[in-house]
């Protein structure tokens, strides 16, 4: 395992090196808030990160710390206040079919089948293929994700597992140079979310796109990723330093759990996760610790007034 801090000023960036091939997504002192004047927060500082090509990189975090902002930045469907986002060398400044995103609540339209939700992405971005081509595209990505017996059934047919599937293989479809996966499994139950984290992870090595997904699962992110940063809490939460997972590939969470390098990384992971939330906490404590103040000597009045006797009008 090795450890490069993102933000230390000491550690040159990879940019630095000239034989080093361009990031396929590249973040310069990128900050994000929302609102302004006194209801402004400021969600994510000074974000600096490389994604390289076909690398699968995790984004660790708490809630709330700003795992969706970030992710909905390199998606294109909020913009930078500050900094730099590219893709390819390109600024980031909407969606992109080249970016596909994969959401936790996934959004299919219910009039439509699974087949009619995957061919309405493909026919979309592949227009200029030949209907037999797009068909075959489609029936691909299905059987991709173990779908072929339910693809004439309709979202409310099917199980949360099963419309996460369908979400992903329109993504998938699509064939986004960039695949954004935005906590995919979190709705899932444990024994879903483990075929399905097998599945995504089987298709990566199958199609090698560059992935970033953002999970607050420690042993999700080891078994997928090659490595993992995370996202200090917020507000103004900056990454912390990458954690590079070397472990071999295919695999499998069943054998992972006998490794000491899967056991050593969960440890350091989750220790500093643990410390930098304590961190926090302690400086939130202080600055919300409420100041001494003198009161002046006051005395109470009496505040009673003298006796009135009322009359019920009625009476
Ligand atoms: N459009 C918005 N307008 C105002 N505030 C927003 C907006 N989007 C996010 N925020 C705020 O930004 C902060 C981070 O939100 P975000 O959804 O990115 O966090 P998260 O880490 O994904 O949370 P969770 O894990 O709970 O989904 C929160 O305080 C949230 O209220």
């Amino acid at each position: 395992m090795s450890i490069v801090a993102l933000n230390d000023p000491s550690v040159r960036p990879s940019i630095a090196r000239s034989s080093a091939p361009e990031p396929m997504i590249q973040m310069r002192g990128v900050c994000k808030g929302f609102g302004s004047g006194v209801t402004r927060v400021e969600v994510l500082d000074n974000i600096n990160l490389n994604v390289r090509e076909g690398e699968f990189l995790a984004i660790v975090g708490f809630s709330g710390s700003g795992k969706s902002t970030f992710m909905k930045l390199l998606a294109g469907l909020e913009t930078i206040d500050q900094g730099s986002l590219t893709m390819e060398g390109q600024p980031i400044t909407g969606p992109n079919p080249d970016r596909g995103l994969v959401f936790q609540n996934y959004s299919l339209l219910p009039w439509l089948t699974v087949r009619g939700n995957i061919a309405l992405s493909v026919n979309s971005v592949f227009r200029t293929w030949g209907r037999g081509e797009r068909a075959d595209h489609v029936e691909r990505f299905i059987e991709m994700v173990g779908l072929t017996h339910a693809a004439h059934r309709r979202p409310h047919e099917l199980s949360g597992g099963m419309r996460q599937r369908v979400s992903l293989a329109r993504t998938l479809a699509m064939k986004p140079k960039v695949l954004l996966l935005d906590e995919p499994l979190s709705a899932l139950d444990a024994m879903t979310r483990s075929v399905l984290q097998e599945e995504i992870l089987k298709i990566w090595e199958e199609e090698r796109q560059t992935c970033v997904m953002i999970t607050n699962d420690v042993d999700e992110a080891i078994l997928v990723a090659d490595r993992i940063v995370p996202l200090n809490p917020g507000p103004c939460a900056s990454l912390g330093p990458a954690f590079t997972v070397e472990l071999d590939r295919p695999r499998k969470s069943s054998e992972l759990n006998h490794s000491p390098v899967f056991k050593g990384l969960r440890n350091s992971v989750t220790n500093y996760l643990i410390e930098v939330r304590k961190k926090h906490r302690e400086q939130e404590a202080a600055t919300m610790a409420t100041p001494h103040i003198e009161l002046p000597d006051l005395q109470p009045q009496s505040m009673k007034l003298p006796h009135k006797s009322i009359l019920n009008s009625s009476s």
